[in-house]
């Protein structure tokens, strides 16, 4: 479509717009983003329209890709154009006006405060650092199992999002609650969670801020942003009130907490830095985690002969290892293990359409004018499934992974389950190393079957709804230890 100077302030007179389905009065194409798997309804249109395709959501224009050769355009040689993000309500609401780093805009801040988690607090050394923690976590996590093993229905989901919890838990407090429980920490972050995961009316009509405060978003808001507050300055006070003396372990909160008195390269962050930053890491790492661990799961137990391979190599590995079990040592050399995971994340991103992105200026991409300020959505799950890039899309294959030089790191946009480019996640390191150990000690210690004798025919996975699907029904499996 070719359309008339419009005014936009660019120096030609005729504007390339994207294709795209029609526009209802008002509401544009929200109709078409709507049911229970965006990320679905937006492949089915990108095969009607192409692989980019504009949507207007509500008032606001949203660019939506879906195919690799697309992703990296946008997200390696445009990189510098499509790198901020949209600042939806509810986190503007609760994340103190998004001053995390996932919801902030572009710009000098967003540099230093990602600089600083890339640098402190997810470099591979303070990976590194909480080592004894993962595998003192998942030991006990393989003692529950255990304990039910022999049992027809074990709940693994649950087990699963209680390990990640706690992982992330103490990795960003320690055991410095502020005299709270575990529990209480988790059902606000859970709340948050849910609460990020809403689209506010002015989120796509942007007038229309008043209908928030009418229909009682608002007020959720503010009542999770006060409770979320209070939560995070009781740690805060208690990290404040203990300073960690040398030779003592430091959890995420402690590093944070000593830029903010000693600042770091000349930069300081204030305590409202501090508390976003924090709840960054629950946010962005939870759910993400222990989907990807739910999911490679699911996928094994629905094709035991992968299950099998994968379990032969991990066994192999771990008997030769000194103490007879999987060491975080041993990791490296699981290639299967490895390729069950990738070949999870391809078929189920916990991030379908990652991060909305949103451009900063004007510009061109795939023969299209992109005006500045115009939201991207990039379908990471629709360019996994992509039969252009992969044979047999839609089957779980891990081998395929064997011998590509396919990592997580975004280079090869055809696999980016982490995004790409400068806002790509900058959690990798601790988010696979917990999802490895797990899996392999998942692997070693036990076997994995459907419960009461249910056929492999009949177990479908289906996605819960929302933008960052698991599976509908909690992971019920029957489970003997080797
Ligand atoms: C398997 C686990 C994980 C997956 C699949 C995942 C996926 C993603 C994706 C798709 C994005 C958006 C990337 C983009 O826009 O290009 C992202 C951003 C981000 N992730 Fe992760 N993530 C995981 C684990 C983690 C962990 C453990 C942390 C931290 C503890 C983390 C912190 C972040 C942050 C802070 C951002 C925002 C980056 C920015 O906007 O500059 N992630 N992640």
């Amino acid at each position: 479509v070719v359309v008339r100077g419009s005014g936009t302030g660019r120096k030609y007179g005729v504007r390339a717009v994207p294709p795209g389905p029609l526009a209802l009065p008002i509401i544009g194409n929200l109709h078409k983003l709507g049911g229970a798997h965006p990320h679905r309804s937006l492949q089915g249109l990108a095969r009607r329209h192409g692989p980019l395709f504009l949507l207007h959501l509500g008032s606001v224009p949203t660019v939506v890709v879906s195919s690799a050769s697309l992703a990296e355009a946008l997200l390696r040689t445009q990189d510098h154009v499509f790198c901020s993000r949209p600042q939806p309500y509810t986190a503007r609401g609760t994340l103190y006006g998004c001053r995390d780093i996932a919801f902030s805009p572009y710009g000098e801040k967003w540099r230093q405060i990602r600089r600083i988690a890339v640098v402190h607090l997810l470099s591979m050394k303070r990976v590194d650092s909480f080592r004894a923690l993962r595998v003192e976590e998942v030991a006990r996590f393989v003692q529950r199992i255990g304990a039910a093993s022999g049992r027809e229905r074990v709940d693994v989901s649950e087990l699963i999002i209680d390990l990640t919890n706690t992982v992330i838990s103490k990795a960003a407090f320690g055991n410095k609650l502020g005299g709270m429980e575990p529990a209480t920490v988790r059902d606000m972050m859970k709340e948050l969670t849910v609460l990020l995961g809403t689209i506010a009316v002015s989120d796509v009509f942007p007038r229309l801020g008043w209908l928030d405060w009418a229909m009682g978003l608002d007020a959720r808001v503010k009542r999770t942003a006060a409770r979320l507050d209070t939560v995070v300055e009781r740690t805060l006070a208690e990290h404040e009130g203990n300073r960690v003396k040398d030779g003592e372990a430091c959890d995420l909160l402690d590093d944070l907490l000593s830029i903010y008195k000693d600042g770091d390269q000349g930069f300081k962050l204030d305590r409202t830095d501090v508390k976003a930053l924090i709840l960054d890491m629950f946010i962005a790492g939870t759910d993400t985690i222990y989907k990807t661990i739910e999911w490679t799961m699911a996928e094994l137990v629905r094709n035991p002969r992968e299950m099998a391979k994968v379990q032969y190599e991990v066994r192999l590995h771990a008997a030769a290892s000194a103490q007879g079990v999987v060491l975080e040592e041993e990791l490296e050399k699981m290639s299967l293990l490895h390729a069950a995971i990738k070949e999870a994340l391809r078929l189920h991103p916990p991030v379908p359409l990652l991060i909305p992105r949103e451009s900063i200026e004007d510009t061109r991409l795939h023969g299209y004018d992109i005006l500045a300020k115009t939201r991207v959505m990039v379908n990471t799950w629709a360019i996994g499934r992509d039969s252009e890039s992969w044979e047999n899309a839609e089957e779980f294959l891990p081998e395929r992974f064997i011998g590509q030089a396919m990592e997580y790191n975004g280079k090869d946009t055809r696999f980016i389950p982490f995004g790409a480019g400068r806002r790509g996640c900058p959690g990798i390191a601790f988010g696979t190393r917990l999802v490895e150990l797990t899996l392999a000690n998942m692997m070693y210690h036990f076997d994995w079957k459907l419960p009461n004798g249910q056929d492999i025919e009949s177990f479908e996975l289906i996605e819960s709804s929302g933008l960052s699907p698991g599976l509908k029904s909690a992971l019920i499996l029957a489970v003997k230890p080797l």
